[in-house]
């Protein structure tokens, strides 16, 4: 299996690191646009090998695309992150270009790959690398789903004292303040967590994993990249091994959800398609409230993004 990931900043650094030492691909290719950089990264991935013993080839080029042809999945990380007192929106002109170009490159040399984008503003991005690459909808998904839930588990399991490893937990929407988190579907070890903490300590962990990237930037100056690389890293396991893993993940809704043509994190089976299946919760009232908000402010960067294009036509 031959892996691209797109930008050997943080994020994609990070997320071939993991492909290889995990060796969920015989090859990963680094793609920068920043002469030197991916290949840098790439030898120094390679140079790991030895010590943490994996054999997966790591390769990095300066905005070559050829060397990315015949690619099976391609992890798109290309593009600014935010700054302290910036919101993930604010980087949508500068990211819409990028992640644009970078998708015409990608499938005019890897027609048949699978493209998970990891670019901010998630929801948007996924829009346009999936209008941009004219694939179905199934094989042009985001990475949110599973950063958000690993926040949200991770806070739990904190708090709870248990190992992060028992908490199961869902979350939907946009990948933003209007995240959906789902307590009513949170498990620890089988047990629901409404069970196990009051509600103001599980209000507080919704509202902490809402601001979860927030809170990296503020502490960072600028964003999160160890889960966030490892989350895009799960995402291509599950696809190249058709491990059939079910993840929130960001996809074009067609109508589930009563939602059409707007791109939300959902619950999908993952495999070697792609998204198999889109799982239809059934949400209670609130729940729907809350995923009906998210869908608006997705949708209004959405537009955001297509009015930009219409001032570039
Ligand atoms: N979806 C998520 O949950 C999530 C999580 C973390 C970060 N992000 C986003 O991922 C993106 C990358 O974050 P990062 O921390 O790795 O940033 P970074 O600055 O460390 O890396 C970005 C890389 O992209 C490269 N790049 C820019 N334009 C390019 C182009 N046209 N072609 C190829 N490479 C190009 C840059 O040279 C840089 O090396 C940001 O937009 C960030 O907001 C999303
Ligand atoms: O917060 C950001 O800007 C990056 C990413 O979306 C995150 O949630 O870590």
């Amino acid at each position: 299996m031959k892996v691209t990931v797109v930008g050997a900043g943080n994020v994609g650094a990070t997320c071939a690191d993991v492909l290889a030492y995990r060796e969920i691909a015989n090859e990963v290719v680094l793609v920068d646009i920043k002469e030197g950089f991916a290949e840098g990264k790439a030898l120094d991935i390679w140079q790991k090998a030895p010590i943490n013993l994996y054999d997966t080839r790591t390769v990095g080029v300066t905005n070559d695309y050829s060397k990315t042809a015949g690619s099976d999945v391609v992890v798109i990380t290309s593009g600014l992150p935010r700054k302290p007192g910036m919101t993930r929106d604010d980087l949508i002109s500068t990211n819409a270009g990028i992640v644009t170009s970078v998708t015409e490159n990608i499938v005019k040399h890897s027609p048949d790959a699978i493209i998970i984008v990891v670019s901010n503003p998630l929801d948007v991005m996924t829009y346009a690398a999936h209008i941009t690459s004219k694939l179905p909808r199934t094989r042009v998904m985001g990475m949110a789903g599973i950063l958000d839930t690993a926040r949200y588990r991770a806070f739990l399991a904190e708090a709870l004292n248990v190992s992060p490893k028992d908490i199961q937990a869902v979350l939907m929407g946009g990948h933003g303040d209007t995240m959906v988190p789902l307590p009513r579907y949170t498990t620890v070890g089988g047990i629901p967590v409404t069970e196990l903490i009051d509600e103001e300590t599980l209000n507080a962990i919704v509202e902490r994993t809402k601001n979860g990237g927030g809170e990296l930037v503020k502490l960072m100056g600028t964003s999160a990249w160890y889960a966030p690389g490892s989350a895009a890293a799960q995402m291509v396991e599950a696809i190249v091994r058709d491990q059939r893993r079910v993840f929130p993940v960001c996809v074009k809704l067609e109508g589930e959800y009563g939602i059409d043509g707007v791109y939300l994190g959902v619950p999908v089976i993952l495999g070697k398609n792609g998204i198999e299946k889109i799982i239809e919760l059934q949400l209670n009232e609130d729940e729907k409230q809350l995923l009906e908000t998210s869908r608006g402010h997705v949708k209004e960067v959405m537009d955001a993004l297509d009015n930009i294009n219409a001032a570039k036509a």
